[in-house]
């Protein structure tokens, strides 16, 4: 039977430190002090054992304080009073618990791919300071890239070994839609889309890492890193949106009218971060141009309590993803899947006949830390969450996007929600803004329709992380329920 503790006169302090399993944590005792901390398993980053020399070292991520990020912990020291096999076998008892019984490949393969461009310029140096230390105290294999260019991502994705267990991307959202649109002309589509994307932290948005790690941790690299290592496969919808006859995938958002002008035209204030998208949104009520659009959709629910209980419905029952059911050796092959709309079906089409201030569609709850858009939105319902806004006073748009970090501007009732299977929006006139996953697009007649579960991101919950509540409802519908990971307060 292996052990339940062991003792290491660590070579830094020449101190005895003990380690003991308890439950869910490992404990971890400074024998003269008799001081401890206690780690959640799924903190524990690494265990090596050198039966040459007989010294252990454990790595795990700790937070010195409550809301700092994690602190890469390493602890290294000659193994006392046991012999090398019973080192050995305590030592990969650990990793066993930790890696393969929680349901996690040991060791991830990934392919980082590193934008020095986005945000506030800081990717390099946070990777190699703070995540590759991680990744490699987990003991992960990585090829790294740095984006040199535009659609860099886009090529790097589409003629992509697909021999990864995980695609990370060292960036914003921008870097995540042209690893889809990449994977999407890939020969092998359904096969590269299997292979789950996870983002650090560090364009200006961050919208996925909000939507998988929640308001409180979306912006740290630290627990986008945990993630990375630890996080299993959720499967998600993407779109595919076209135009002209060309299909791009979409991966979170289309925007049109003041909401494609918080990205569009805010470009160059990349510097302030996603300051830049509150600056957006006032400078755009300021102006308050229409949207000249007719917008149509494929209708699949327009009750809003619904749709809040469905949200909660799916969060009671949810079990966590499988990262296994998406690696890339299952049954994933074959090409995308085909449009089943076509740009002039009108059978089963409702149009929206007020004139439109803005459109906003998309999946995933943030578009921004103070933007939760899409509150009801679920990764795999099969359907886009289509919000439109009818020409309204300035009070009453000031009104309808009031509470918005918390999704409250959902239930004004101005705000058209609706949950459709495709949309469809035609210019009437000829300017006016598109933004697709924050990018530009030429303001032209489209179409977006869902394609279920063909993406694949990791994630430490299994849904996303976004609290939202229905009137029904006594409890937020909340990130952390029994049965979650998440990461306790430590010692
Ligand atoms: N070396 C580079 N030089 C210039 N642009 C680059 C380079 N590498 C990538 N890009 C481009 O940078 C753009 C922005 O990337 P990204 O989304 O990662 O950051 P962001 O826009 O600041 O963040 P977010 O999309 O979350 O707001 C992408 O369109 C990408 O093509």
């Amino acid at each position: 039977m292996t052990q339940q503790e062991l003792i290491i006169r660590e070579v830094r302090t020449g101190k005895l430190v003990a380690f003991r399993r308890e439950d869910d944590d490992l404990k971890v005792t400074r024998l003269e002090t008799k001081t401890h901390v206690t780690i959640i398993l799924r903190q524990v980053l690494g265990v090596r054992f050198d039966r040459d020399s007989g010294v252990l070292e454990v790595a795990y991520l700790r937070r010195r304080k409550k809301r700092t990020p994690f602190a890469l912990m390493k602890l290294e020291g000659k193994v006392e009073g046991l012999d090398s096999d019973a080192a050995a076998d305590w030592a990969e008892a650990l990793m066993k618990t930790v890696y393969e019984d929680s349901g996690v490949k040991r060791g991830r393969h990934l392919m980082v791919l590193v934008n020095p461009h986005g945000g506030v310029r800081k990717a390099v140096a946070v990777f190699m300071k703070v995540v590759e230390p991680i990744f490699r105290a987990a003991q992960c294999t990585f090829d790294i890239i740095h984006t040199t260019h535009n659609r860099h991502a886009y090529d790097i994705a589409k003629e992509m070994d697909l021999k990864y267990d995980a695609v990370v991307t060292v960036s914003g959202d921008g870097l995540i839609h042209e690893v889809m649109n990449g994977f999407a002309h890939h020969e092998d589509p359904k096969k590269a889309f299997a292979i789950p994307i996870a983002p650090i932290p560090t364009g200006s948005g961050n919208g996925l890492a909000l939507n998988l790690l929640g308001i409180e941790h979306g912006f740290d690299v630290t627990e986008a890193a945990l993630n990375v290592i630890k996080g299993k496969a959720m499967k998600v919808d993407v779109f595919s949106l076209t135009q002209d006859g060309e299909r791009t995938i979409s991966f979170m958002s289309q925007a049109m009218g003041l909401m494609a002008d918080l990205d569009i035209g805010t470009e160059h204030l990349r510097w302030m971060g996603d300051t830049r998208f509150m600056f957006g949104l006032i400078r755009g009520i300021i102006q308050f141009k229409p949207c000249p659009v007719q917008l149509s959709y494929k209708l699949a629910e327009d009750d809003k309590v619904k749709m809040a209980e469905t949200l909660e419905a799916r969060r009671l029952e949810h079990k966590e993803g499988d990262l296994e059911q998406a690696l890339p050796h299952q049954d994933n092959t074959g090409r995308l899947p085909p449009l089943h709309n076509l740009p002039d079906d009108t059978d089963g089409w409702t149009t929206f006949e007020e004139p439109i201030l803005y459109i906003y569609a998309g999946k995933g709850p943030f578009v921004g830390r103070d933007l939760m858009a899409f509150p009801v939105s679920l990764p795999d319902d099969g359907l886009i969450d289509v919000m439109a806004m009818p020409v309204s006073s300035r009070k009453d748009i000031l009104l309808a996007i009031g509470g918005a970090a918390k999704g409250e501007n959902y239930w004004h009732p101005k705000v058209h929600y609706v949950k459709a299977h495709a949309y469809r929006v035609k210019p009437l006139a000829s300017k006016g803004s598109l933004a697709v996953d924050g990018e530009v697009f030429p303001f032209k007649e489209f179409q977006v329709e869902v394609h279920q579960k063909l993406a694949a991101f990791l994630s430490p919950y299994g849904h996303y992380a976004a609290n939202f509540s229905s009137p029904t409802s006594s409890a937020p519908v909340t990130s952390k329920k029994r049965g979650d990971h998440h990461y306790g307060v430590l010692l």
